[in-house]
């Protein structure tokens, strides 16, 4: 991939912290990362659909449906997962500049993916979500059949199967939906948003 060169950065006369004045709340990348089947979309969609309905602006970024278009060139090696990575952070990162609360929901397996992300950011703009929940249950879900593909070999480097999952060493939240009911883990991440004064 060629580098551009000769490109000046221009600012605009709104600035972020203008934009989130008038919203009335902060901007800040929710960061939902874990296994396949632990809940990301599931969560992530009722926990936008609760802020929406207090006002909140939001925007949700999903795996499933961002490979349909920007990274639909990208498949599951590590060197495409970490551009799938790479790309979500710098969207999810004018998405905050835009004053939105967004909530990404990719497995993003490798922690250094994630703290490349969480370092565009800058810590105050970047909440990490761990949607923890073992393998098994995640396998007993199985939502979209791919676990059973996977260990047939029909999908080869599924992560939890045959290709890593590096857990969080310290998320800023921990849900865990293989323990918790879905209102439950909603809540704690309202609750996390709401003591750290990003919403009121
Ligand atoms: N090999 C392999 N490993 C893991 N997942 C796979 C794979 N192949 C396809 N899928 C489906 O793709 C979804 C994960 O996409 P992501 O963009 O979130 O993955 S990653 O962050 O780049 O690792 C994932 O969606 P979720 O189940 O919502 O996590 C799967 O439906
Ligand atoms: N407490 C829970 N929280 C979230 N999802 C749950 C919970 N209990 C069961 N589920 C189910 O688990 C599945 C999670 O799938 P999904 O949200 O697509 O996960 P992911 O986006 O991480 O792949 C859904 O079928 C959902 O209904």
């Amino acid at each position: 991939m060629s580098e551009s060169t000769n490109i000046v950065w221009h600012d605009s006369e709104v600035t972020k912290q203008e934009r989130q004045e008038q919203n009335n709340h902060k901007s800040a990348v929710l960061w939902f990362t874990g296994l396949s089947g632990s809940g990301k979309s599931t969560v992530s969609v009722a926990l936008e659909k609760e802020l929406h309905e207090i006002g909140v602006h939001t925007y949700r970024l999903d795996g499933d449906n961002v490979r349909h278009g920007l990274n639909k060139n990208l498949g599951f090696s590590p060197e495409d997962r970490t551009e799938n990575i790479r790309r979500i952070g710098e969207v999810a990162n004018l998405m905050v500049d835009a004053g939105l609360v967004t909530l990404t929901a990719f497995i993003s397996p490798y922690r250094e993916d994630r703290d490349r992300a969480r370092k565009l950011l800058g810590e105050k703009e970047f909440i990490e979500v761990y949607v923890k929940c073992s393998v098994e249950a995640c396998e007993e879900r199985d939502p979209k059949g791919l676990y059973k593909k996977a260990r047939a070999g029909e999908i080869k480097g599924f992560t939890g199967i045959d290709a890593p999952y590096e857990e969080p060493v310290e998320p800023e939240v921990t849900i865990e939906t293989d323990k918790q009911t879905l209102e439950e883990s909603v809540q704690v991440v309202i609750d996390h948003l709401q003591q750290k004064g990003y919403i009121g």
